[in-house]
């Protein structure tokens, strides 16, 4: 089990880049599917997850160039819909939540798909009973194979446009839906859509493609479907979640960093969350430059009472920051409780924080309660297993922030979501081994 080995205690210094999103980066190569012309991404994250996408669709048929590390051109002009069904497929599937987003682009231009159990982060329950509500309303039928352990789906008379109203803003779902309603017949209008920039990342480069759709950026989407969808260029948005983890990476351990190019539009109310935090910084342009500062101070809400942060829909806060928050707040002044409304099952890694000495109440799977020590009571190093990608970079920005070496193992669960970490923070000055042990 791969391990990175960190010397806590150093502070940092530099200019970074966020790398393009991952989960953008998800929902526009399956968007390839879509077409037999060719269609050029840059700015894709040299991820695992991003990886293992390619090389699945690639094994579907799908011709890919490498035009340098963060650029691929994809053309699917011939899909082997019959490999769909092999124990390959499935197994790769399996690796990544990503993979479901392939059935809509399927479904709309070859009138069937198979949906094994998607991978992704064990977080707690993961229905995609959104996705399967919508390709139903847009014409689909599926039945579950209990030999194989896959869903077959199919649209034995096309698919046709209908009005949906989403039970709730599933971003994949709201995808996945999209790319199925945009080669169907007639107009589909989704409310309650997911609005988050990477649905509207994709809803532009499928307008580029041909699609007709109204409504981006908003929970009401208008799609009138055309029957064909050409090639096109589209360039990724910097990953929010990653300049988040740099930013806690910045606070923790005190260092003065520039996150350069981080796309200050798409970000949302992140930035000011970790204002209200207490760290320090300044947007220069599209830049974010995080002063080197000893103390940084939560704020409390108007009444007093405590500051809380929790996960919403977009234009609410991405349930995937919350983990960096809280580890942020164990070193700040004052408290915070963390309320993680979407996962059940995400909050566990804070017993290791608590190990490392962290003043942390876990109320209940949802609530996180951290009593913010300041710098004075500085975290100690420990052993810790990554269970998810985010408890994951978490762990790491504890660890920069600690006295001592600590080792955070499985972390195939980081590599899943950031590009070369370690080399990335090493640079800045930080003191991170991979270990293959
Ligand atoms: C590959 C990818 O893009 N993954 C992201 C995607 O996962 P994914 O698309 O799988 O997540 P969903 O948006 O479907 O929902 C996440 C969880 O939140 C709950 N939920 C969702 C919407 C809502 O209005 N109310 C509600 O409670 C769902 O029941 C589910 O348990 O979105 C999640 C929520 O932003 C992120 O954590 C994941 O990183
Ligand atoms: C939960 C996440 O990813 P995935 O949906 O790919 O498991 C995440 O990126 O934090």
């Amino acid at each position: 089990m791969s391990s990175l080995i960190v010397e806590g205690g150093h502070r940092l210094q530099g200019n970074i880049s966020p790398q393009g999103a991952k989960n953008e980066a998800l929902e526009v190569i399956c968007a390839t599917l879509l077409t037999p012309e060719r269609v050029v991404i840059s700015n894709l994250p040299d991820i695992a997850d991003v990886r293992n996408l390619i090389s699945l669709i690639e094994e579907m048929g799908v011709e890919t160039e490498h035009i340098d590390n963060n650029t691929v051109s994809f053309s699917a002009k011939e899909i082997d819909t019959e490999y769909l069904y092999s124990e390959q497929f499935r197994k790769k599937a399996q690796s990544l939540r990503g993979s479901v987003m392939i059935v809509g682009p399927l479904l709309a231009r070859f009138g069937k798909a198979i949906l094994p159990k998607p991978g992704g982060d064990k977080i707690g329950r993961r229905r995609l009973d959104t996705h399967f509500w919508g390709w139903q309303k847009l014409g689909a039928e599926f039945e579950y194979d209990e030999l194989g352990k896959y869903y077959n789906i199919t649209a034995p008379n096309g698919l046709k446009g209908c009005y949906m109203l989403l039970d709730e803003a599933s971003v994949t779902g709201t995808a996945n839906i999209i790319m199925a309603a945009v080669l169907a017949s007639g107009v589909t209008t989704i409310y309650n859509a997911a609005c988050e920039p990477y649905i509207q990342q994709l809803c532009k480069m499928l307008v580029r493609m041909g699609a007709k759709i109204t409504g981006i950026g908003s929970n009401l989407l208008t799609i009138c479907g055309v029957d064909y969808l050409g090639g096109t260029d589209h360039k990724m948005l910097p990953d929010m979640i990653e300049v988040g983890s740099f930013i806690g990476v910045a606070a923790m351990t005190g260092s003065d960093i520039v996150l350069e190019n981080v796309g200050i539009d798409d970000l949302g109310i992140m930035p000011e969350c970790f204002r209200r935090l207490g760290v320090n910084m300044e947007v220069e342009g599209d830049n974010i430059h995080v002063r080197q500062d000893e103390i940084y101070a939560i704020d409390s809400f108007m009444d007093g009472s405590i500051m809380t942060f929790s996960d919403a829909p977009w234009p609410g806060l991405s349930p995937d920051l919350l983990s960096i928050f809280l580890v942020v707040a164990t070193q700040a002044k004052g408290s915070v409780l963390i309320h993680q409304k979407m996962f059940e099952s995400r909050l566990f890694f804070v017993d290791k924080l608590i190990d490392m000495g962290a003043k942390i109440i876990l109320c209940d799977p949802h609530r996180a309660a951290v009593i913010g020590a300041g710098k004075f009571h500085c975290l100690h190093s420990t052993n810790m297993v990554s269970p998810d990608i985010r408890a994951g970079i978490a762990m790491l920005i504890a660890a920069l922030g600690a006295r001592g070496t600590s080792r955070i193992q499985n972390i195939n669960q980081i590599d899943r979501g950031y590009e070369r970490i370690d080399e990335r923070l090493n640079k800045l000055g930080a003191h991170i081994i991979r270990s293959e042990e």
